[in-house]
């Protein structure tokens, strides 16, 4: 139901969403690059005869324009919805969207971001709080068998019997953080082969379900928010991944996150999570009976090219995912603006 009403809706939304933001790559300016993506998506979602609602965004209300946590999108949230649409006919989804993963990449016209979202019915997504993700990602041949509680060397050596290669054959992503010194360091010891990305770790977590991406396995700490995405991904791939939110700022080292251990526990509770080192699988952070995920590259990057720009045209790759269809998509499109002269091949 959800595929077959929006599947195709959501592939534009991220389309446009990059097709905006590319126009600013390279120009330094990471706000603008992510600012005329949220406006773009924004934009193209509420077209959709749908009845959406953002878990996932870029902030709270008073932080509008960005699309916000909460925020209802879709056909109905237009003045005049009434005259053309009954919304208690419409399905209600709910969105988890970062819709310009990798800021700083766009701005720095650096490879690997990307427009990205995740759909599901409503109830389907985990409402992640704005906090850090220790994160564990890795092949559908290795799901169940890596485990975020096992150390960096033994998740390698589980790795390698799984995949059949030697640990040195391993390669791992790892964000390029003083707070990963540490790992970095035990995975070299243990023979692995590192890949230090500056950001992106979305990218980063599903090309571990690819077979010939070179990456095999994520680890470490990035956002909260990314990591449920990541996990909608990786839940329709089959493939490994565990989310455990990180509350305490000693460990994060550099970003934001609250002023103490104590305090943001106490957040969380407010959000009704009790256990706040408990650990989520793929399947918990997307546990709705039907979840898509549509992302298009606004960089160049592993899984899709970047943003292509001709003549009154572009040409974008996107990747749609969905667990209805057991299918992942590439999806190449030109897209034809006024006064097209010609259609550029490639
Ligand atoms: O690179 C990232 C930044 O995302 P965005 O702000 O949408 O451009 C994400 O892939 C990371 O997951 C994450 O946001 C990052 O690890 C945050 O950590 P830090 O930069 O150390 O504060
Ligand atoms: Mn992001
Ligand atoms: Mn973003």
């Amino acid at each position: 139901m959800i595929e077959s009403s929006i599947g195709l809706e959501i592939i534009e939304v991220v389309e446009q969403a990059a097709i905006a933001s590319a126009r600013w790559m390279g120009k330094g300016e990471k706000n603008t690059a992510d600012h005329v993506a949220v406006e773009a998506m924004r934009e193209r979602m509420n077209k959709i005869h749908m009845r959406g609602r953002i878990v996932i965004g870029e902030g709270e209300r008073d932080e509008a324009p960005m699309l916000y946590i909460g925020e209802e999108v879709g056909i109905c949230t237009r003045e005049d919805a009434k005259a053309f649409c009954n919304p208690d006919e419409l399905v209600e989804i709910d969105i988890a969207v970062d819709p310009c993963e990798g800021t700083n990449l766009v701005a720095y016209g650096q490879n690997g971001s990307m427009a990205v979202l995740a759909i599901s019915e409503k109830g389907g997504l985990f409402a992640a709080p704005d906090f850090y993700m220790k994160k564990l990602a890795a092949p559908a041949v290795a799901r169940g068998h890596v485990d975020i509680n096992k150390s960096a060397t033994e998740n390698l050596r589980i790795l390698s019997d799984c995949m059949k290669r030697s640990v040195e054959e391993l390669v791992v992503v790892v964000m390029d953080r003083p707070r990963h010194k540490e790992l970095i360091q035990e995975i070299r010891n243990a023979g692995a082969r590192v890949r230090l990305i500056s950001d992106g770790d979305v990218s980063a977590a599903i090309c571990c379900a690819f077979a010939g991406s070179g990456i095999h396995c994520l680890m470490g700490i990035g956002a909260a928010p990314e990591g449920v995405i990541s996990a909608a991904a990786m839940r329709c791939l089959g493939g490994h991944f565990q989310g455990q939110l990180i509350y305490d700022p000693d460990v994060v080292k550099t970003g934001l996150i609250g002023e103490n251990k104590e305090g943001n526990l106490a957040r969380l509770k407010e959000m009704g999570i009790t256990d706040g080192d408990r650990v989520y699988n793929a399947e918990e952070l997307a546990s709705g009976e039907t979840v898509l995920f549509a992302a298009c590259g606004i960089t160049p990057g592993t899984l899709m090219q970047g943003v292509q720009f001709f003549h009154n045209g572009a040409r974008t790759q996107s990747l749609v995912i969905s667990s209805q269809s057991s299918t992942a998509r590439f999806v190449d499109t030109i897209h034809m603006f006024d006064k097209l002269e010609y259609i550029q091949l490639r």
